[in-house]
């Protein structure tokens, strides 16, 4: 795993006073970061009257990391108060639900939020957090255990184009890790071998109910897709029945993985960074670490993001059933 340093993009200070205003008047007009249809209109017209240098600092991604990491956002340690055990007990009033519209404003300038109705109350912000009995788990809720690589919401069609982690707290510099497919190298044999429809990737520990689904059979999907501007992927090995293939695919996947890893960066985010992930060109993870359960654990607040009129996925994927999992966009389309 190498450090070398993500693309990053400073904020000025007038770009970070034009967002802290704008959150500063949502959150004195409705009190919560909580999503009512509102609210929400309320984000969509903010943003749209954003300066055109705060447009340009959300421009999408532009380099063959897939990434970058949005820096100079001030975060008050004092004022966000404890970090809780547990996303349910985050709240969404005061200086945490300050940065909830923030993340929600910026997502809003580079595509349409969403959330799912499954996931954390359907929230379109999310608080990531070590939780006390999810140490092992393969969620962001997780400690104990590396978080293996990932597409966010990879056993879904409507997942997100651009995942967004806004870091609260971290004291102890926890990384999250991050590969992109277009720096790995592999062969143009093991790429047709992943681009075939071989397996299913199923639904994780965050989507008990998705879990449940048996109407339909998980559909086998491509781990690799040849985009028009590139390769895309599509990988959650964690989730993903990989003995149930044949050898070569098998050997082809397991090759996959080894160009990740050894393509990986690491990400520690502080305070106020914002880090900001292709999901079709970036698996991310995070390093095992030990958590506190003081009130001082690390914590991230998490945006997902659809980018309108994207072509970067297979059009089959329109078929899928998605485990009968809906994502709700937070702006009409
Ligand atoms: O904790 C992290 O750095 C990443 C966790 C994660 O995979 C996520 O929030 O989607
Ligand atoms: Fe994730």
């Amino acid at each position: 795993m190498g450090s070398a340093a993500a693309p990053v993009r400073q904020l000025d200070p007038h770009t970070v006073a034009e967002l802290r205003s704008a959150a500063e008047k949502i959150l004195a007009a409705f009190g919560t970061s909580a999503a009512s249809p509102a609210l929400l209109e309320h984000v969509a017209r903010t943003a749209g009257a954003f300066s055109d240098t705060l447009r340009h600092h959300c421009r999408p991604v532009d380099t063959d990391d897939g990434l970058f990491v949005l820096r100079g956002l001030d975060v008050d340690d004092e004022a966000v108060g404890p970090t809780p055990e547990g996303w349910a007990t985050a709240g969404d009033s005061g200086a945490g639900a300050l940065y909830d519209l923030t993340l929600l404003l910026l997502a809003t300038v580079m595509g349409n939020p969403i959330a799912w109705e499954g996931q954390q109350d359907g929230r379109f912000v999310h608080n990531i957090v070590p939780a006390p009995g999810h140490e092992t788990a393969q969620t962001g809720a997780s400690s104990a255990v590396l978080l293996s690589p990932h597409t966010e919401d990879a056993f879904h069609p409507g997942r997100a184009h651009l995942l967004m982690l806004g870091c609260v707290r971290n004291h102890d510099h926890i990384a999250t890790t991050a590969a992109g497919i277009r720096k790995t190298r592999l062969s143009d044999q093991d790429i047709e071998t992943l681009a075939r429809p071989v397996l299913p990737i199923l639904p994780d520990d965050a989507y008990a109910e998705a879990q449940g689904y048996t109407d339909q059979l998980p559909p086998a999907v491509p781990a690799l897709f040849p985009a028009e501007d590139g390769t895309t992927l599509r990988f959650d090995p964690a989730y993903t029945p990989v003995d149930r293939a044949d050898a070569t695919y098998r050997a082809a996947y397991r090759r996959l993985e080894a160009e990740l890893a050894r393509v990986s960066v690491s990400v520690s985010l502080a305070p106020g960074e914002v880090l900001v992930v292709d999901n079709d060109l970036v698996v991310h993870g995070r390093v095992p670490f030990r958590a506190r359960y003081d009130g001082t654990d690390r914590w991230l607040k998490r945006a997902s993001v659809r980018v309108p009129g994207r072509r970067t996925r297979p059009p089959a994927e329109a078929d899928e059933h998605g485990y009968g999992q809906a994502a709700l966009e937070a702006h009409a389309s």
